[in-house]
Order: C-alpha cells, then structure tokens, then sequence
C-alpha cells in the first residue's frame, strides 16, 4: 500500500531518494555543524576567561575588570535557556554549579538571546541593591504582559511609553510608601487582616467537635479570604467566591506562561488566567457602578467593602485617571492580588508545617507555645508589637524565607556597573542593555555561608544568638547582607515585606492559640500517606516561596 503511494520515479531509480536524503538532511547537517561549532567556541571562551576571573591580581590593577565568564551553551541565540526551565527547584542552578567554580560569585548566560549577568557573590549582591544605574521595569514589563495578561497597549500605557510625564513608576512608588509602608497604615491593615482573620476562625468548629484536615490546605482557604478582605474589600469574595481556588490554579502555572513557553503546550494556563481576569473583570464592573465610578477617598476613609484598603483604592484612582479599561485593571489586580498572596500564604504553612512537624525537634512547639502566650493581652487580645519581637518566631520565619523563597531578583543595566567579587579582591565589568540577576537559591544555599546545620537542612533556631550582655536568647541576621533577601532590595525592594511580617505571625499566632492539632503524618498532594515531610513543589525557576509538595494531616479542635 505504502509502496502504491510513491511516484513512480522514485520507484523506477534510486537516485531520486539520494536527493531527496541529501536534501532532507542538509539542514540537519548543518545545524549539527553549528550545534557543535558553537559548543566549542562558547567552551573555548569560557576555559580562557575563567583563569581571569578566578585571579585575584587584577585587584591591584593590573588587569582591568571583564564580565563574568559566560557559560558555555549549543544553541544560538537561546543559549542556555532550555536547560535554564528546569522544572526541579534548583535544578539548573546544581547542574551550573557542579561545574563552575561557586567561589566564582558570578557568571554570565545567554537566555533566549538577552545576554544576563548571574551574581552570588555577596559583596556583588549587596552593591547591586546600592546602585543606581538598574531598573526593574523591563521586567515588570514582561510579568505584567506575559504573566498578568495585560495587553501590550495598556503595558505601554501603564509605564508612560507615550505620555512619561504619566508614567506608573513614580505614582507606584508613592502609593506604596503612603498606603503600604508608613507603620501607622501597617498597623491598620493588620488591624483589619486579624479582625477578618478572627472572623473566619470564629466559624471553624464551632460546636465543640474536632476534624482531620490537611493543615496547608486548611489555612490557605482562611488567610486567602481574610488578606484578599483586607486589600480588595469584601465584596469581592462575596460576589466571586471561588477566587481562591482558580487564583491558586492560576498562581500554579504563572511562570510557563511568562517564560514563554508555547500556548499549545501550556492552554491550561492561559485558561485559568481568563478564568480569574473575567472573574475580576466582572467585580470591577459591578464595583464601578455602586461608587459611581470613585471609589472612597483613601485619604480620609480607612476602610470599607467596596474597594477595601486604601493602598487599593489609591491604585484604582491612578487607574481611573489613566483611563484603564476594566480588563485593564484586572490584569492590574491580578498582579496585585499575586503579590499579596503568592508568599505570604505558603510561608506561613511551611512554618505551621515545620512547628507542628511530628519528627522534628520535639521542643519546637511547646517553646513556641510558650513564646506566644507571652504575646497575649489581659484581655485575649494579640499583642502585633511584642509579637514581632519574639525571637524564635522571627528565627522560623526567616529559616523558612531562607530556605522556601526561590526568587530572581532581575534588573536591567541601563549604564554599566562595576562590582565587586569576594569583598572587592576581584571585580567584575558589566555591559549596559544586559539583565542582572541575583537568584536567591545560590545565596540562601550556599553551602559555605550557610554551615551549621547545612544549608539543606531546615534549622529552626538558625537565627536566634545568645546576647553577651544578658545572656538571652535573641533574634539576629547580622552578617547576612547579599546573603540572604527574600524581599529582594535596593529602591525596588518588596513594599509589602513590613505588613507580610505581622500577617505572617498574626495568622500563625491566632491560629495555634486558637486550636490544638495533633499531626497524622504525611501525604500527598493527592491526600495518599507518604513516609517523608512535604518537599518543594517542581516549578520553574523564580516562583517566590515555593509551595510544598504535599501536606501534613492534623486532627484539630478548638483550644478550651
Ligand atoms: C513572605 C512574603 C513576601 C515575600 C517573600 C515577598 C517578596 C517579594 C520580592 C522578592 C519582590 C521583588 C523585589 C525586588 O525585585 O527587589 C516583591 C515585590 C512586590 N511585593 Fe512582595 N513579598 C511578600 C509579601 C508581600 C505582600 C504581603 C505584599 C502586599 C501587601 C507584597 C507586595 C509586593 C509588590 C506590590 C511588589 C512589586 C513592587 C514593584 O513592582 O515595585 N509582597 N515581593
């Protein structure tokens, strides 16, 4: 049959199907060819310059600072951005260090044709949150496009491509030193988050009883509902009550999509990012035509269920005056709503997870539980200052930001930068147009900053160092600069990292006062028994604190 279907030329001679082959496979040849040239010159260049980079005699002067050694790749053009979508957290960052030198404190990579400057050294990461020449607004750019949905117009819109005087950067900035930074509106969005927060728990077993639930799961419903409140207002939950759930689906698969990573491959994505923006779409629609397009002044009001916070409300006025449409802003919203809830949420539950964790150190929740109580009012009321000063609280929260916070934190040089590598002994060059990139999984994990107990291990009390003056016990990260910055640094660093901190030990505080659990074990994402505590989840590169791959099952009930 297959025979029947051939012209029959090329059933009569054979030379045909020679040229034929030889046709066929001459790209084939000579993408091998470039394949393999390119191999060879990007490895012949990385040998020579790493001896340069490695030396310290340049600090003298006599050599003048180059880039990092670039990183030796096969493919033209995408360079090593294949092997870069490493589905393993830290996956592509073991396979570059079991060959290059971690003492080496940078390298360079070719990604998808943007030459980007990779930096671990300390000194490097601490002069690049000082340094003025970098912007973060490439990259803003391409999450709120790729990864929020945002049309190209309305990025362009946004950030005062064709109007600068109206650009978003300065109007952000401003919002969120008014309305998300100053302590006093901190304060209050704490106020309101534990008010919303004690809400909801009022509602769980509320008869006396007990249930088995999976801890992770239980509380990302609850602190969901009670950060989303706070922020957007309530109305948002009551008109769209499963947000949750499709933000998690979508949150879930964020990365593939701002990688770009092809949409056939990915249409689940892309469904579930429409399903959450015409969700939200809708709200503001409705929301719109109850405040008759202006929402309540956030300078004089604090709160109320329409819009909710008044950092909400002043982005939502900066929208109305920009003239955003209304899928607009929920692109916008997305964004917003992925910033609030993508770490703070999971944070928490691997610090839940951690104390509450029947193989760990068997002292963690009594002591945590005595710690707590001590930052309990007379009238049952949380003390928020003195249990932000609790220090082996604080000492779980940052031993959880180090080892779960998987971020890159990305800028673009718009002038050159000079670096400098192993407290200044070397120094390194570089190129303006390029990206920099300090990956916080080479500085949490770094196994020779971070050495007793090893850096994989989680350690509770990491943080905390006996004072020589009183001989207590306190909280400190001295010595962690370039280190350790899970909310990122310099002028773009994370302006919601000072409400994240009370959220964060606010929820974890109400809800261990409020009820008593006794952990089951183990399971799957799947709810299936497994032997091991719940591991990273896999996900790209770069997803923040990373979610946990299974759960631990408690028994709970309310505390007498
Ligand atoms: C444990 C919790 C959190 C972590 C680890 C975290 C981490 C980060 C990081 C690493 C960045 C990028 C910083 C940089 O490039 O230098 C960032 C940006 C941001 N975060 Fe957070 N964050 C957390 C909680 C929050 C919360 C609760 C909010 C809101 C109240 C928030 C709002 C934002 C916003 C709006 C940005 C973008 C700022 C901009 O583009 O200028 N974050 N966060």
């Amino acid at each position: 049959m297959a025979i029947k279907l051939l012209p029959p030329d090329l059933l009569t001679t054979s030379a045909p199907i020679t040229r034929l082959l030889s046709l066929a496979l001459t790209p084939v040849l000579f993408a091998t060819i470039l394949i393999a040239l390119t191999y060879l010159y990007t490895t012949l260049r990385y040998r020579l310059a790493l001896p340069h980079h490695l030396s310290t005699t340049n600090d003298a002067g006599k050599l003048s600072p180059q880039p990092p050694p670039h990183i030796p790749y096969a493919l033209p053009f995408l360079g090593s951005a294949l092997s870069f979508l490493n589905p393993v957290p830290g996956g592509y960052w073991k396979g570059l260090l079991a060959f290059h030198p971690h003492a080496s404190g940078a390298c360079t990579l070719l990604l998808g044709g943007k030459t980007t400057y990779v930096l671990f050294s300390p000194s490097a990461v601490t002069q690049l949150f000082k340094s003025r020449g970098t912007s973060r607004m490439v990259f803003n750019m391409q999450v709120m496009e790729k990864g929020f949905g945002m049309s190209k117009e309305g990025v362009r819109k946004y950030w005062g491509f064709d109007d600068p005087e109206n650009g978003a950067e300065h109007h952000q900035e401003k919002i969120w030193q008014d309305y998300l930074l100053k302590t006093e509106v901190v304060n209050e969005l704490t106020g309101e988050f534990v008010g919303t927060l004690r809400h909801e728990l009022e509602e769980e077993l509320k008869d006396g009883g007990a249930k088995e639930v999976g801890l992770y799961e239980w509380l990302r419903g609850h602190m969901f509902a009670a950060s989303t409140a706070t922020f957007f207002g309530r109305r948002i939950l009551e008109m769209y009550p499963s947000l949750g759930e499709d933000f998690f689906a979508f949150d879930r698969q964020m990365l593939s999509m701002f990688f770009g990573i092809p949409k056939l491959f990915i249409l689940k994505a892309y469904k579930s990012r429409k399903k959450v923006l015409d969700g939200m779409e809708e709200w503001h629609v409705k929301m719109m035509e109850e405040c008759k397009n202006n929402p309540a002044d956030p300078e004089t009001v604090k709160w109320e269920p329409v819009y909710g916070s008044r950092a909400n409300r002043a982005r939502q006025h900066f929208y109305g005056r920009r003239g955003f449409t209304m899928r607009g802003r929920a692109s916008l919203d997305l964004g917003f709503l992925f910033g609030i809830s993508s770490n703070a949420i999971p944070a928490t539950g691997w610090m839940l997870m951690h104390i509450l964790d029947p193989k760990a150190d068997a002292m963690l929740y009594r002591d945590v539980m005595e710690e707590l109580k001590s930052a309990v009012n007379k009238d049952g009321t949380l003390n928020i200052p003195e249990l932000m000063s609790l220090p082996l609280l604080q000492s779980i929260l940052h031993e959880v930001l180090r080892l779960y916070v998987d971020i890159l934190i990305t800028r673009e040089l718009f002038e050159d930068l000079d670096l400098p590598i192993d407290d200044g002994k070397r120094r390194i060059a570089l190129k303006k147009g390029g990206l920099v990139m300090a990956p916080s999984w080479l500085s949490h994990r770094d196994e020779s900053l971070w050495v007793d107990p090893p850096c994989e291990t989680f350690y509770a009390r990491r943080f905390l160092k006996v004072d020589p003056e009183t001989g207590k016990q306190i909280f400190s990260t001295g010595g962690t600069a370039g280190k350790f910055f899970p909310f990122g640094g310099g002028k773009s660093i994370c302006p919601g990292r000072v409400f994240a901190k009370q959220e964060v030990l606010a929820c974890l505080a109400m809800v261990l006062l409020g009820f008593e659990f006794e952990a089951l074990g183990y399971v799957e994402e799947s709810g299936r028994k497994r032997d091991k505590f719940p591991t990273l989840r896999h996900g790209y590169s770069g997803s923040g604190t990373v979610v946990m791959d299974g759960d631990v099952k408690v028994r709970m009930k309310r505390r007498q």
